[in-house]
């Protein structure tokens, strides 16, 4: 039997490579270095595309690929992908939900911890030898017993704050509506209110054209200078021009983000700041996280071709 076609668009490690070669015809085109003529050559026998979150499947690659039946998204974000033209075609798309949430929950609070007690500072400062020649650290601030507020109670959302709950952190939330699984939890619906009464903002919305700048100069403002922002879903979800400005203004206290505009080339007005914690995108980078996505995204596509219903689809 001849092996569906599968335009991949970004790379994965052996780990996943290696069953995904064997079930199907992989066209790797990050490799290739004349894009638009790859698509041109290889898109008419395409019938699955396998993408990453970030890089998603674009109008273009939608376009070049008119027998395309699924696209397999490694990541629970599919902003990227054209769902709506995927779903007018009768296109399916699917992602990772679940199996990555405890870890990007886990690398937010880790973030705000880290940045909140100084200890990329601190480490600096034992390597650098100022603990010996300038003596003590200077003083942080203090995470528990404060308060945070959760932008966007879904699955990860839920996660930070009920380990955020074990810190003894006075646990607020944004949604569309009041959640019956969080009867402990102070529902604050609007963001800027939220913000006002968080001392932490978690950012914890999947992006859309509804979320976009979801977090701007208001709910910044209302955050205040001894607060902090942390951004573990996208960095459309805050207007970056706008938090750059007020971590610059230290009208905004710190932010702690692990995503950026333009990743991976991120504002270098990031770089000139002390105030900010930056990570390069990698909330779900565990070996365990990573094997159980790469699982999905080729399981949904072997279901898809075996006319089998598909493991965690989005349309
Ligand atoms: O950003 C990562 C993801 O969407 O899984």
């Amino acid at each position: 039997m001849t092996k569906p076609d599968i335009l991949q668009v970004g790379y994965y490690p052996e780990w996943d490579q290696v069953p995904l070669d064997a079930a199907f015809t992989m066209h790797k085109y990050f490799e290739a270095e004349d894009k638009a003529a790859f698509l041109e050559k290889v898109g008419p026998s395409i019938k699955g595309i396998a993408t990453r979150g970030e890089l998603g499947a674009d109008q273009a690659m939608l376009d070049a690929c008119p027998n395309l039946e699924v696209v397999s998204v490694y990541g629970v974000g599919y902003d990227s992908v054209d769902v709506a033209t995927c779903t007018a075609r009768g296109i399916h798309v699917t992602n990772t939900p679940d199996v990555l949430t405890n870890d990007v929950a886990d690398l937010g609070v880790a973030m705000m911890l880290a940045q909140s007690r100084g200890m990329i500072g601190a480490s600096q400062w034992v390597r650098d030898g100022s603990w010996n020649s300038k003596g003590l650290y200077p003083l942080q601030s203090r995470v528990w017993g404060k308060k945070v507020g959760v932008l966007g109670l879904g699955r990860i959302g839920f996660e930070v704050a009920k380990r955020l709950a074990g810190f003894d952190l006075e646990i607020a939330y944004s949604d569309v509506s009041a959640k019956d699984y969080a009867p402990d939890w102070t529902f604050i619906q609007d963001p800027i209110a939220l913000a006002e009464h968080a001392d932490f903002l978690f950012v914890t919305l999947a992006a859309s054209a509804e979320t976009r700048h979801i977090v701007n100069a208001d709910v910044l403002n209302a955050l205040g200078p001894n607060g902090m922002v942390i951004n573990i879903s996208r960095a459309a979800n805050i207007d970056e021009e706008a938090l750059l400005t007020a971590l610059e203004n230290k009208t905004l206290g710190a932010a702690a983000l692990d995503v950026f505009e333009g990743e991976p080339a991120l504002n270098p007005r990031f770089l000139a700041l002390d105030n900010v914690m930056v990570q390069p995108h990698h909330a779900s980078g565990t070996y365990e996280t990573r094997k159980a996505m790469g699982k999905l995204v080729h399981d949904n596509l072997v279901a898809h071709f075996a006319n089998q219903p598909l493991l965690t689809k989005v349309n």
